[in-house]
């Protein structure tokens, strides 16, 4: 279809690459367990302005670049394992109630979400080296091809982000009952930033 070799492959291509739990959807449940349904949405917006940003760095070439010179690559893997930790240790000094749900702002939440997905590793591989598989190169009609993938990406990635919005939402307002459970989460979301931030530091 218009250049992309085979859109219900693509579809679900992404699908996959949205499930697969990894800093992405932490950052989605995260920003909506404190930012509510307003937090998750605008984390999910996050997140796909750092898509289109890869999504387009991809096309314009940076991925033969990345290739060309791993060291570049390298210093980018370092840089998001070294956020993630970060994060990750910021959320388990974090202490209980130190940020008042009252006090939402969601511009907060978008911009992490887009540092995030920047540095995921997991999106990066995706646009820089499974994405141009879907391009067709012999049925390739320039931009028009790369905007139709665009808007597949964002759309998707717009109803799935919805989706985990509403859901993680749904679960938090039963939590609330409970904070412990509250904090008990954020500890181990914290604890899991880490472990993608030095799985992603010590692989290759
Ligand atoms: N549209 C995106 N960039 N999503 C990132 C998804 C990658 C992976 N599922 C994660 O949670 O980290």
């Amino acid at each position: 279809m218009l250049g992309v070799a085979d859109y219900g492959a693509f579809v679900a291509a992404i699908l996959i690459f949205l499930a697969i739990p990894g800093p992405g959807n932490l950052a989605l449940i995260t920003s909506t367990s404190k930012g509510g349904i307003r937090g998750g949405l605008a984390a999910t917006f996050g997140v796909i302005a750092g898509d289109q940003v890869l999504m387009w760095a991809a096309v314009a070439g940076v991925a033969t670049l990345l290739v060309a010179y791993p060291a570049a690559f390298h210093a980018v893997q370092w840089l998001g394992a070294a956020y993630l930790a970060w994060l990750g240790i910021k959320m388990l000094l974090a202490k209980p109630g130190a940020q008042p749900i009252l006090n939402i702002q969601p511009r907060h939440y978008f911009k992490q979400a887009a540092v995030i997905t920047l540095l995921n590793p997991k999106a990066i591989v995706f646009y820089m080296a499974f994405f141009p598989l879907f391009v067709d190169p012999a049925r390739h009609q320039g931009l028009l091809t790369f905007g139709v993938m665009a808007a597949t990406v964002a759309v998707l990635t717009f109803l799935y982000g919805l989706g985990a919005t509403l859901l993680t939402h749904f679960l938090a307002e039963r939590m609330r009952a409970n904070p412990v459970i509250g904090r008990v989460l954020e500890k181990a979301a914290g604890v899991c930033l880490i472990g993608f931030g030095v799985k992603l530091a010590v692989s290759k």
